[in-house]
């Protein structure tokens, strides 16, 4: 209920449609609770006293009666999709923006594969839902009620028999809606089972098919997917199985108005038109019930997604803009003062008294044992997470300060996994630089050594990446992925392990070009490589979460023992230290 008050603001723009939807239907219904009594009409007066004039007169009203319902109807379906599909579409926004600005802790409290459930399942639910409700909701009962009336004052001494159907309809379709509630929700929580395999095998199926996991991975897949066409089937078949109570409640009311009717009718008093006409009252009475319990039965498999998508929704992200943030341009000095985190607050902080300065244009190497927290570190910069304790300054401001837009405006991160959109070369690195210009481009690649490899390619610049890149080698995106970071000549550059894939003549290629594109930046490069840092002019070396060393290279060759061991055993396995 309270997931459906917080969704009902999206329907506000669009409530002329909603009203209009259920008002046309009103109108519908009304026409269809017409016509019986125009039928007995006819069979009562004009059979009965065979008078031709009076039937076609029915019979015309009848015919513009259904004319007008048929009006009603077509009015009432456009006008219901259309607040339904602007509804959906809508909250679909929202949930895309509201995913877009999490925070990294934010997303971890989701699975992609929920994520994605909630963008396309759940909001197709909501529309359906919806979409029924102005459409059906209101035929449903009104027909029903009316239905009641009308045999109330035309046939009325058929009315008893209504005392046995109608609490017997209610009862059952009472019980097919609780079921159904249970066993959608079931169905809801297999299909986020089914999408978060299927995105998880996707994204890795490089992997599954190295390791020849295919037989386990497509065993995994079938375990979820038989739950959910299981979980589908009960659920289809139970309300399918129940539904006929429905039918066989109404032929009994059937067989008992005939009954009473025959009698009364033999008493002289009613005619056989009342019959009949009774007999499609009692149809319509079913009707009216039927879609009112498929309505709820929609609505009851929609509660869930509301509460899905509401939860997403409210979700606040963990980095937001402090009150008249500072927007002043920024320089790259970056100072850290003791700071720590952590990912989780009940273990040991990744990151511990954290404390360095970088002036603005030199360079910063860190380097460490896998785990030591490299990554976590630059990613404080940019606000991914917020530090626990201390500060991070960048011109003397606390980062928190800066309005996030603008501070991020002045970085530019190139990951650790080189993230590359299916589109061409050109729009990749226009992520970096929106009004990026041809020589802009250019100058880019060039810097990061990528210009000659684009050059060999179909259509240059404008190459179609596949999704992910795949036609591309490890080094060849991760050039890429430096190019997108450096088109923004950005006050902070970060380089996260970026030349991992990289041979060594041309990552010197890359620094030398680098130095000389980016003399005002101010650099940090992350790299288990010595020769990715060994020029930095300042080193960090980290153990632990810990800075155990800092200095140039030639400084901590003489005090770090620790930098000393990485150095001989880089030199052991044949690395190219020197130039
Ligand atoms: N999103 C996360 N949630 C929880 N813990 C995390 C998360 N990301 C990293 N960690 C943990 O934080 C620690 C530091 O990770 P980080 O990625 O910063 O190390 P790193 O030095 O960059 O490692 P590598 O050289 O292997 O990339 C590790 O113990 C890791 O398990």
């Amino acid at each position: 209920m309270r997931a459906a008050l917080k969704l009902s603001k999206y329907l506000k723009p669009y409530k002329h449609f909603a009203i209009l939807a259920p008002i046309l239907m009103v109108l519908e219904v009304g026409m269809d609770l017409i016509q019986p009594t125009i039928m007995q009409k006819i069979i009562d007066k004009g059979i009965a006293t065979n008078d031709t004039q009076y039937i076609i007169m029915m019979f015309a009203a009848m015919i513009l009666c259904a004319m007008i319902g048929w009006l009603g109807g077509a009015g009432c379906t456009y006008f219901s999709s259309k607040a339904a599909v602007n509804f959906a579409s809508d909250v679909r926004a929202d949930l895309y923006e509201t995913i877009t600005y999490f925070a990294n802790s934010n997303k971890d409290k989701f699975t992609l594969g929920k994520l994605i459930t909630n963008l396309t399942n759940d909001i197709e639910m909501l529309q359906r839902a919806l979409n029924m409700l102005l459409k059906i909701f209101v035929r449903g009962p009104f027909m029903f009620v009316g239905a009641v009336i009308v045999v109330f004052f035309t046939a009325r001494d058929l009315f008893p028999v209504l005392f046995f159907v109608v609490p017997v309809l209610i009862i059952s379709l009472y019980i097919i809606i609780q079921l159904s509630i249970k066993l959608f929700r079931k169905v809801q929580e297999s299909i986020d089972q089914v999408n978060t395999r299927v995105q998880e095998n996707l994204a890795g199926i490089r992997v599954i098919k190295a390791f020849n996991r295919m037989r386990y991975q497509m065993k995994q897949f079938a375990t979820v997917n038989h739950q959910l066409t299981k979980r589908n089937m009960t659920a289809d078949q139970v309300v399918a199985a129940l539904m006929p109570i429905t039918q066989f409640v109404v032929n009994i009311g059937i067989v008992l108005a005939l009954m009473l009717g025959v009698v009364k009718v033999d008493a002289g008093a009613i005619e056989i038109g009342v019959i009949v006409a009774f007999i499609n009252y009692l149809m319509m009475i079913l009707n009216g019930l039927m879609s009112s319990s498929n309505v709820l039965i929609q609505i009851a498999r929609a509660i869930p997604s509301a509460e899905r998508v509401v939860v997403v929704l409210e979700e606040q992200s963990d980095i937001t803009n402090i009150e008249n943030p500072v927007k002043k341009e920024i320089q790259g000095n970056v100072k850290f003062d003791k700071v720590s985190f952590s990912y989780n607050k009940h273990v040991e902080p990744v990151l511990k008294e954290i404390s360095f300065e970088a002036k603005a244009g030199s360079t910063v190497g860190i380097i460490g044992m896998t785990g030591s927290g490299k990554s976590t570190l630059i990613k404080l910069l940019g606000r991914l997470m917020d530090v626990d304790e201390g500060t991070i300054y960048i011109d003397n401001i606390p980062i928190q300060q800066y309005d996030i837009d603008m501070l991020r405006n002045a970085m530019a991160f190139a990951p650790q996994k080189a993230i590359l959109f299916s589109t061409t070369i050109e729009e990749n690195l226009k992520y970096g630089k929106i009004d990026a210009t041809k020589e802009d481009i250019q100058e880019a690649l060039f810097a990061s050594n990528a210009f000659e490899f684009v050059e060999k390619l179909d259509h240059k610049e404008q190459h179609e990446l596949t999704q992910g890149a795949t036609n591309l080698s490890g080094g060849q995106k991760q050039r890429l992925a430096m190019s997108r970071a450096i088109i923004r000549k950005p006050k902070i550059l970060i380089l996260d392990d970026t030349t991992s894939a990289v041979d060594s003549i041309t990552e010197k290629i890359i620094q030398r070009n680098m130095k000389e594109a980016l003399k005002d930046s101010t650099k940090f490069i992350v790299s288990s490589k010595i020769s990715s840092i060994k020029h930095a002019d300042l080193i960090l070396v980290l153990g632990d979460g810990r800075i155990v060393a800092q200095g140039t290279h030639e400084e901590l060759l003489k005090m770090s023992e620790y930098y000393k061991e990485i150095v001989a055993t880089q030199v052991e396995r044949g690395g190219a230290i020197d130039e």
